[in-house]
C-alpha cells in the first residue's frame, strides 16, 4: 500500500506497467512499461494514434483489466492485487466512465437516465433529486431534463453521459474518445464542462484523444508510442 503522503497528491500512480494479449500462437506486447500519474483536479490526455495503446491502459487505470507485469494505484488502492470482487466495488464506486458512443438508455430521459445511475450505485432515494439537478445543471442541460436521447444532439447526449458518470460522486472520471463523435464547437464544449466538472466537484479526469486541437486544454498530456509513455 502507498505511503500516506502519495494518497493526497495522487489520484492514480502507474508503474512498470506491461500488458500483453496472447493472440493465437503469438505473444502481443500493448504495453511496454508505462509510468504515469493523474493528480486530482486535473484534466489529464492520452494521446497517441490508432493502436497505440491508450484504451488499453484506460481500461487498466479503471480496474476493467489488469496489467500483465507492474503496479496500478487507484483512489489509494493496490488495483493489481485486489480481487475481482473489490476491484468491481471499487469501480462503482470511485470511478465514472464515457465512451466515445455516448451509451445512454433510449427510452428513459436525460433525468431518468442520471437518475438511474444513482439508483445503481446504492445511493439513498432521499438524494436522487437533488444530486441529478445538480449534475444535469453542471452540464448546462437543466432545460433539456425531459427530453430523450434522441431528441439531443451528440453533444447533449455525451453531456448527459457525463452527468450520469459523475453522479455517484467518483473521484476519478475516465473518458476514452469522448469527443470522437463531435464536431470541432461540440468538443470544445465537453472540454468546457470537464473543466466546470473538475472545478465544482474537486475530481480527476483522464481521457483519451488523438485530436491534436484538444491538447492544449489539458493540464499534463501524455503521449503514447510503441507502447510507452512520454510527457509532451
Ligand atoms: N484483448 C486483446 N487481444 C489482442 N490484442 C489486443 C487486445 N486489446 C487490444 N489489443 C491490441 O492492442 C493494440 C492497442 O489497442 P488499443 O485499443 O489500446 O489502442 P488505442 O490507442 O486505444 O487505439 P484507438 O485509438 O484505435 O482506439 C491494438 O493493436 C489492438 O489490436
Amino acid at each position: 500500500m502507498e505511503p500516506q503522503h502519495h494518497q493526497q497528491q495522487l489520484l492514480v500512480e502507474v508503474r512498470k506497467v506491461r500488458r500483453s494479449f496472447i493472440s493465437g500462437s503469438s505473444r502481443v506486447d500493448v504495453l511496454k512499461g508505462i509510468d504515469m500519474t493523474i493528480k486530482p483536479g486535473q484534466l489529464t490526455m492520452l494521446r497517441g494514434r490508432s493502436g497505440s495503446g491508450k484504451t488499453t491502459l484506460l481500461n487498466l487505470l479503471g480496474g476493467l483489466d489488469r496489467p500483465s507485469e507492474g503496479e496500478v494505484y487507484c483512489c489509494g488502492r493496490a488495483m493489481h492485487q485486489l480481487p475481482d470482487k473489490q476491484l468491481t466495488a471499487i469501480r462503482r464506486r470511485d470511478i465514472g466512465f464515457i465512451f466515445q458512443t455516448f451509451a445512454l438508455l433510449p427510452l428513459l430521459t436525460a433525468w431518468e437516465n442520471v437518475e438511474l445511475s444513482l439508483r445503481m450505485s446504492g445511493v439513498h432515494r432521499s438524494e436522487w433529486k437533488a444530486r441529478t439537478a445538480h449534475c444535469l445543471e453542471l452540464v448546462g442541460l437543466t432545460k433539456r431534463a425531459a427530453h430523450r436521447p434522441f431528441e439531443l444532439s451528440g453533444g447533449e447526449q455525451q453531456r448527459v453521459a457525463i452527468a450520469k458518470a459523475i453522479a455517484h460522486k467518483p473521484a476519478l472520471l475516465l473518458a476514452d474518445e469522448p469527443t470522437a463523435e463531435l464536431d470541432t464547437q461540440m468538443a470544445a464544449r465537453i472540454l468546457a464542462v470537464f473543466r466546470d466538472v473538475i472545478e465544482v466537484e474537486r475530481i480527476g479526469i483522464c481521457m483519451t484523444t488523438h485530436d491534436s486541437t484538444l491538447w492544449e486544454a489539458a493540464d499534463v498530456v501524455y503521449r503514447m508510442a510503441d507502447g510507452t509513455i512520454e510527457s509532451a
